[in-house]
Protein backbone atom coordinates (compact mmCIF):
# COMPACT_ATOMS: atom_id res chain seq x y z
CA UNK A 1 0.00 0.00 0.00
CA UNK A 2 1.24 3.61 -1.00
CA UNK A 3 1.99 5.84 2.08
CA UNK A 4 3.40 9.15 2.78
CA UNK A 5 4.97 10.02 5.88
CA UNK A 6 4.60 14.04 6.46
CA UNK A 7 8.51 15.10 7.39
CA UNK A 8 7.35 17.97 9.94
CA UNK A 9 8.84 18.40 13.27
CA UNK A 10 6.98 17.40 16.56
CA UNK A 11 4.76 15.44 14.23
CA UNK A 12 4.16 11.76 13.28
CA UNK A 13 1.64 12.39 10.13
CA UNK A 14 0.87 9.27 7.56
CA UNK A 15 -1.09 9.75 4.56
CA UNK A 16 -2.42 6.66 2.53
CA UNK A 17 -3.96 7.46 -0.41
CA UNK A 18 -5.94 4.84 -1.16
CA UNK A 19 -6.90 2.42 1.71
CA UNK A 20 -10.16 1.55 -0.25
CA UNK A 21 -10.64 1.86 -4.10
CA UNK A 22 -12.88 3.84 -5.95
CA UNK A 23 -15.53 0.80 -6.07
CA UNK A 24 -15.42 0.71 -2.38
CA UNK A 25 -14.89 4.16 -2.04
CA UNK A 26 -18.31 5.08 -3.68
CA UNK A 27 -20.56 1.68 -2.12
CA UNK A 28 -19.45 3.53 1.71
CA UNK A 29 -20.23 6.99 0.21
CA UNK A 30 -23.31 6.63 -0.72
CA UNK A 31 -24.37 3.90 2.36
CA UNK A 32 -23.18 6.47 5.00
CA UNK A 33 -24.33 10.05 3.04
CA UNK A 34 -28.07 7.86 3.35
CA UNK A 35 -28.23 6.62 6.35
CA UNK A 36 -26.04 8.59 9.12
CA UNK A 37 -28.59 10.92 10.69
CA UNK A 38 -26.49 13.59 10.38
CA UNK A 39 -27.42 17.01 12.43
CA UNK A 40 -25.68 20.31 12.61
CA UNK A 41 -25.27 21.47 16.35
CA UNK A 42 -24.63 24.23 18.14
CA UNK A 43 -20.93 25.35 19.14
CA UNK A 44 -20.02 28.03 21.47
CA UNK A 45 -16.21 29.57 20.64
CA UNK A 46 -15.40 32.67 22.85
CA UNK A 47 -18.98 32.76 24.19
CA UNK A 48 -20.31 33.34 21.00
CA UNK A 49 -23.07 30.33 20.00
CA UNK A 50 -22.88 29.54 16.01
CA UNK A 51 -24.69 26.46 14.39
CA UNK A 52 -21.22 24.46 13.06
CA UNK A 53 -20.52 25.13 9.40
CA UNK A 54 -21.03 21.34 8.36
CA UNK A 55 -22.85 18.30 9.86
CA UNK A 56 -21.36 15.46 12.25
CA UNK A 57 -22.93 12.31 14.31
CA UNK A 58 -20.85 10.29 16.45
CA UNK A 59 -20.42 6.34 16.76
CA UNK A 60 -18.69 4.14 19.27
CA UNK A 61 -18.16 0.72 20.88
CA UNK A 62 -18.79 1.88 24.30
CA UNK A 63 -21.16 4.76 25.82
CA UNK A 64 -18.27 7.51 26.73
CA UNK A 65 -19.10 10.80 25.32
CA UNK A 66 -17.45 13.13 23.26
CA UNK A 67 -17.35 17.26 24.40
CA UNK A 68 -15.39 19.64 22.28
CA UNK A 69 -16.27 23.11 21.26
CA UNK A 70 -18.82 23.39 24.11
CA UNK A 71 -20.59 20.19 22.72
CA UNK A 72 -21.26 17.70 24.10
CA UNK A 73 -22.09 14.47 22.19
CA UNK A 74 -23.96 10.79 23.14
CA UNK A 75 -22.50 8.25 20.67
CA UNK A 76 -24.91 5.91 18.83
CA UNK A 77 -23.74 2.04 18.79
CA UNK A 78 -21.94 1.09 15.65
CA UNK A 79 -23.10 0.29 12.16
CA UNK A 80 -21.77 -2.59 9.99
CA UNK A 81 -20.70 -0.29 7.47
CA UNK A 82 -18.74 1.73 10.14
CA UNK A 83 -17.40 -1.88 11.53
CA UNK A 84 -16.15 -2.78 8.49
CA UNK A 85 -14.19 0.62 8.12
CA UNK A 86 -13.10 0.72 11.26
CA UNK A 87 -11.18 -2.79 11.11
CA UNK A 88 -9.49 -1.39 7.50
CA UNK A 89 -8.10 1.20 9.46
CA UNK A 90 -7.12 -0.87 12.45
CA UNK A 91 -5.02 -3.20 10.43
CA UNK A 92 -3.56 -0.09 9.06
CA UNK A 93 -2.62 1.57 11.80
CA UNK A 94 -1.60 -1.44 14.77
CA UNK A 95 -4.70 0.22 17.06
CA UNK A 96 -8.03 -0.71 18.36
CA UNK A 97 -10.53 2.32 17.73
CA UNK A 98 -13.79 3.24 20.58
CA UNK A 99 -15.11 6.29 18.53
CA UNK A 100 -16.05 7.67 15.39
CA UNK A 101 -16.97 11.20 15.02
CA UNK A 102 -18.07 11.91 11.58
CA UNK A 103 -18.25 15.31 9.72
CA UNK A 104 -20.30 16.14 5.94
CA UNK A 105 -19.14 18.91 4.39
CA UNK A 106 -21.76 19.51 2.30
CA UNK A 107 -20.01 22.58 -0.14
CA UNK A 108 -17.26 24.41 -0.03
CA UNK A 109 -18.99 26.79 2.43
CA UNK A 110 -18.74 24.47 5.02
CA UNK A 111 -15.10 23.92 6.82
CA UNK A 112 -13.87 22.70 10.21
CA UNK A 113 -11.74 25.44 11.76
CA UNK A 114 -8.61 25.65 13.45
CA UNK A 115 -8.32 23.15 16.23
CA UNK A 116 -6.23 20.46 17.50
CA UNK A 117 -7.79 17.18 18.85
CA UNK A 118 -6.88 17.50 22.35
CA UNK A 119 -9.79 17.20 24.32
CA UNK A 120 -8.81 15.49 27.85
CA UNK A 121 -10.91 12.04 26.89
CA UNK A 122 -9.10 11.46 24.49
CA UNK A 123 -5.45 10.58 26.71
CA UNK A 124 -2.01 12.57 26.45
CA UNK A 125 -0.95 11.41 22.61
CA UNK A 126 -4.27 11.02 20.99
CA UNK A 127 -3.90 9.11 17.86
CA UNK A 128 -6.26 9.93 15.06
CA UNK A 129 -7.62 8.10 12.22
CA UNK A 130 -9.21 10.13 9.37
CA UNK A 131 -10.70 9.16 6.46
CA UNK A 132 -12.38 10.27 3.62
CA UNK A 133 -15.15 9.92 0.73
CA UNK A 134 -16.28 11.71 -2.37
CA UNK A 135 -15.12 15.43 -2.79
CA UNK A 136 -11.10 16.35 -2.11
CA UNK A 137 -10.68 18.66 0.44
CA UNK A 138 -7.64 21.01 1.10
CA UNK A 139 -6.66 19.68 4.77
CA UNK A 140 -4.25 22.74 6.54
CA UNK A 141 -1.26 22.40 9.32
CA UNK A 142 -0.03 25.15 10.65
CA UNK A 143 2.62 24.78 13.75
CA UNK A 144 1.40 26.49 17.11
CA UNK A 145 4.95 28.05 17.66
CA UNK A 146 6.76 27.83 14.88
CA UNK A 147 6.20 29.41 11.32
CA UNK A 148 5.52 26.17 9.69
CA UNK A 149 2.54 25.61 7.42
CA UNK A 150 1.54 22.55 5.42
CA UNK A 151 -1.62 22.03 3.03
CA UNK A 152 -2.43 18.04 1.79
CA UNK A 153 -5.24 17.12 -0.19
CA UNK A 154 -7.31 14.54 1.21
CA UNK A 155 -8.23 12.36 -1.70
CA UNK A 156 -11.54 9.50 -1.94
CA UNK A 157 -10.66 6.61 0.01
CA UNK A 158 -8.27 8.18 1.88
CA UNK A 159 -6.23 7.36 5.59
CA UNK A 160 -4.64 10.31 7.15
CA UNK A 161 -3.07 9.05 10.79
CA UNK A 162 -2.16 11.55 13.19
CA UNK A 163 -0.32 10.15 16.04
CA UNK A 164 2.60 11.08 19.24
CA UNK A 165 2.97 14.25 19.94
CA UNK A 166 0.98 16.33 16.87
CA UNK A 167 -1.62 17.37 18.64
CA UNK A 168 0.21 19.06 21.04
CA UNK A 169 2.44 20.99 18.62
CA UNK A 170 -0.06 21.97 15.88
CA UNK A 171 -3.41 22.43 14.03
CA UNK A 172 -5.37 21.93 11.58
CA UNK A 173 -8.54 22.96 9.92
CA UNK A 174 -10.55 22.55 6.66
CA UNK A 175 -11.25 25.66 5.11
CA UNK A 176 -13.88 27.32 3.16
CA UNK A 177 -13.53 27.48 -1.04
CA UNK A 178 -14.83 29.34 -3.63
CA UNK A 179 -14.46 26.42 -5.68
CA UNK A 180 -17.43 24.51 -6.44
CA UNK A 181 -17.46 21.19 -4.04
CA UNK A 182 -19.66 18.42 -3.78
CA UNK A 183 -20.02 16.51 -0.52
CA UNK A 184 -17.20 15.10 1.17
CA UNK A 185 -17.77 12.89 4.08
CA UNK A 186 -14.71 12.24 6.82
CA UNK A 187 -14.48 9.98 9.67
CA UNK A 188 -11.94 11.08 12.89
CA UNK A 189 -11.86 7.19 14.62
CA UNK A 190 -10.82 7.90 18.20
CA UNK A 191 -9.68 5.93 21.22
CA UNK A 192 -11.77 6.87 24.75
CA UNK A 193 -11.49 5.09 27.38
O1 LIG B 1 -12.51 16.70 7.83
C1 LIG B 1 -11.34 16.49 8.16
O2 LIG B 1 -10.53 15.98 7.40
C2 LIG B 1 -10.86 16.91 9.52
C3 LIG B 1 -11.82 16.58 10.62
C4 LIG B 1 -11.28 16.99 11.95
O3 LIG B 1 -10.25 17.59 12.07
C5 LIG B 1 -12.00 16.62 13.17
O4 LIG B 1 -13.15 16.12 13.10
O5 LIG B 1 -11.44 16.80 14.26
FE1 LIG C 1 -9.48 17.47 14.04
Amino acid sequence: MIMFSLNLPNADITYFPEIFNTKESSIFYTQLLENIPWRQDEITVFGKTYPQPRLTALYATNNLTYSYSGIKMEPLPFTNTLNTIKEKVETISGNTFTTCLLNLYRNGQDSNGWHADNEKELGKNPIIASVSFGEKRLFKLKHKSLNLKHDLELENGSLLLMKGTTQHHWLHSIPKTRKQKTERINLTFRIIK
